[in-house]
């Protein structure tokens, strides 16, 4: 069960005083690696599309769904117990469904693995959620710039070194059932895991579940729930970004515990250029605190990680 007294900081991406944003997002990235931010620049009404259109698509008969199924370049749907967030899991997968969405913008051709419902039935699918990785991009880069100053680095630290130069972003819908089968007690909407890539920010239907472990070697481990606000997303730091501080900035577990309500939710995942080799920033070692990682490409770092999910 979770307990705790979990206290995020919503940080106003409106707010002039940059410097007050950065301290907030620095103490919420070294004790949790999540936060939040209102004035984040997506409309409700988009956001309440992208939510209308994935719902329409979870509710297709199965055959349908699984003529979209995720392809190689991992684009497309999978079904319930086609992902295992937390390899350790004893049960098959976990019980989400989830369709991923690549970006296509500035001819990004390792993209062109998109698969898209057909037009008749979703004239505004495509529409929709090219409109919202493009908007929440947007958001993750102004983030980004005020996670730089955190960092003691110039606000276009990520922009100067290539990071966004053909990003490989990701959108990842995710429906989570209402009713579990009674050989699933004790399963989850998604096991427990840390994101892979730099940034995700994360948008949910207000239906509760998500719960994060600030301490994943501590025993009992102690689970948080991480409520949804109105207004405002949830942000995290990924895998990559931890190696990039030597885990000043913690990239933290949490996952999706089932409330015996549906869930929808939509992630967005924003990762460096492929070829950008992520090496520890000399603001976050000295002697005494050397790098703990070695330097990755993150295009190799990624792939990794996602061979490992579905095993
Ligand atoms: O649905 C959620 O609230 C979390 C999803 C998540 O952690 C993920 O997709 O990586
Ligand atoms: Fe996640």
């Amino acid at each position: 069960m979770a307990a705790g007294n979990l206290h995020l900081p919503v940080v106003d991406l409106a707010s002039t005083n940059l410097r007050a944003s950065a301290e907030s997002i620095r103490k919420a990235c070294v004790e949790s690696g999540f936060f939040y931010v209102s004035n984040h620049g997506i409309d409700d009404g988009l956001l309440e599309r992208v939510f209308a259109e994935s719902k329409k698509f979870f509710e297709l008969p199965l055959e349908e769904k699984m003529a979209l199924q995720r392809n190689s370049g991992h684009r497309g749907y999978t079904p319930p117990y086609a992902e295992k967030l937390d390899a350790s899991s004893k049960f098959e997968g976990d019980l989400k469904e989830s369709f991923y969405i690549g970006a296509t913008g500035n001819g990004n051709l390792q993209n062109d693995a998109n698969q898209w419902p057909s037009e008749e039935q979703f004239p505004a699918w495509k529409d929709t959620m090219k409109l919202y990785l493009a908007t929440a991009l947007v958001t993750c880069k102004r983030i980004l710039s005020l996670i730089s100053l955190s960092l003691d680095l110039d606000a276009e630290f990520f922009q100067n070194i290539g990071a966004f130069n053909c990003p490989s972003d990701v959108l990842r819908l995710l429906h989570y059932p209402g009713e579990v089968n009674e050989c699933d007690n004790g399963n989850y909407g998604a096991s427990a895991h840390s994101d892979y890539g730099m940034l995700t920010l994360l948008a949910t239907d207000g239906t509760p579940g998500l719960q994060i472990c600030r301490e994943k070697d501590r025993h009992p481990q102690l689970w948080e729930d991480v409520p949804h606000i109105d207004g405002a997303l949830i942000v995290n730091i990924g895998d990559l970004l931890e190696r990039w501080t030597n885990c000043v900035f913690r990239s933290t577990l949490h996952r999706v515990v089932a409330v015996g309500k549906e869930r929808y939710s939509a992630a967005f995942f924003l990762d460096p250029n492929p070829d950008l080799v992520v090496q520890c920033l000399e603001s976050c070692c000295c002697e005494a605190y050397p790098p703990r990682f070695a330097p990755i490409r993150s295009g190799d770092y990624l792939k990794e990680r996602l061979s490992a999910t579905y095993k």
